[in-house]
């Protein structure tokens, strides 16, 4: 079994079938998603982009090979990009500015994710960072397919669904799923590879669903 599979079947099986049935995700494609919701989602998505940017940077800086190290810079510069586009594009649909999103500040699970995977990405082996910002493309581009198969009554939900379910990102993904595999990792350090492959993809079920529910902190 190649090492991806091998952290997916142990991390991700039973969560990503969580995250396909979730009201957030179905949401998106039934027309039951308030706005209210998918705002909340986009503002902090906005916050997270930036710190996976500065993550990316971190495996970029870990890489063993100049291949990964220009592979995952061009990532962090595209997140930024996507952060830029997609982002103020949708805001503004949705009635948002730049502005708005520097005032919500980021909300509990977002802070929570971001700084897991920068404390990982920092302090961690590369394969380590590696295993921790996987499940943000797999999961991403998984559900982004699911949800392309299933359309949406919505535009600014089609537009989303559009960036994730599209050809470029599968190639994107598949890159980094042949860098993973590649990967020549010890014993003691693939059980660390689990954990952060297997947490990390519980924050991204707890990042839609924190969305869902429009979390706030609680003081
Ligand atoms: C929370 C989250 N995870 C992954 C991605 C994909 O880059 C994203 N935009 N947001």
């Amino acid at each position: 079994m190649t090492f991806s599979a091998e952290l997916w079947d142990r991390g991700a099986v039973k969560v990503y079938d969580e995250i396909v049935r979730h009201p957030f995700i179905t949401g998106l494609t039934d027309g039951t998603l308030s706005h209210d919701a998918f705002r909340y989602f986009i503002v902090q998505d906005s916050h997270y982009l930036r710190a996976y940017s500065r993550a990316l940077t971190l495996v970029a800086a870990r890489a063993t090979d100049e291949a990964a190290v220009s592979m995952f810079a061009r990532h962090a510069a595209d997140a930024i990009e996507v952060e830029r586009e997609l982002h103020t594009g949708l805001l503004a649909q949705l009635g948002l500015t730049p502005a708005d999103v520097d005032a919500a500040g980021s909300g509990p699970t977002t802070t929570a994710y971001m700084s897991y995977l920068t404390a990982v990405c920092a302090t961690g082996t590369y394969a380590e960072a590696v295993a921790a910002v996987l499940p943000c493309y797999w999961i991403y581009r998984d559900v982004g397919k699911e949800l392309l198969a299933r359309s949406s009554p919505d535009p600014v939900y089609r537009e989303w669904i559009a960036t994730y379910g599209s050809e470029e990102f599968d190639a994107v993904v598949e890159s980094v799923l042949a860098v993973t595999d590649g990967l020549d990792v010890g014993t003691a350090e693939r059980e660390r590879c689990h954990q952060h492959f297997a947490t990390t993809t519980r924050y991204e079920w707890m990042f839609w669903d924190a969305a869902y529910r429009q979390l706030e902190w609680p003081v």
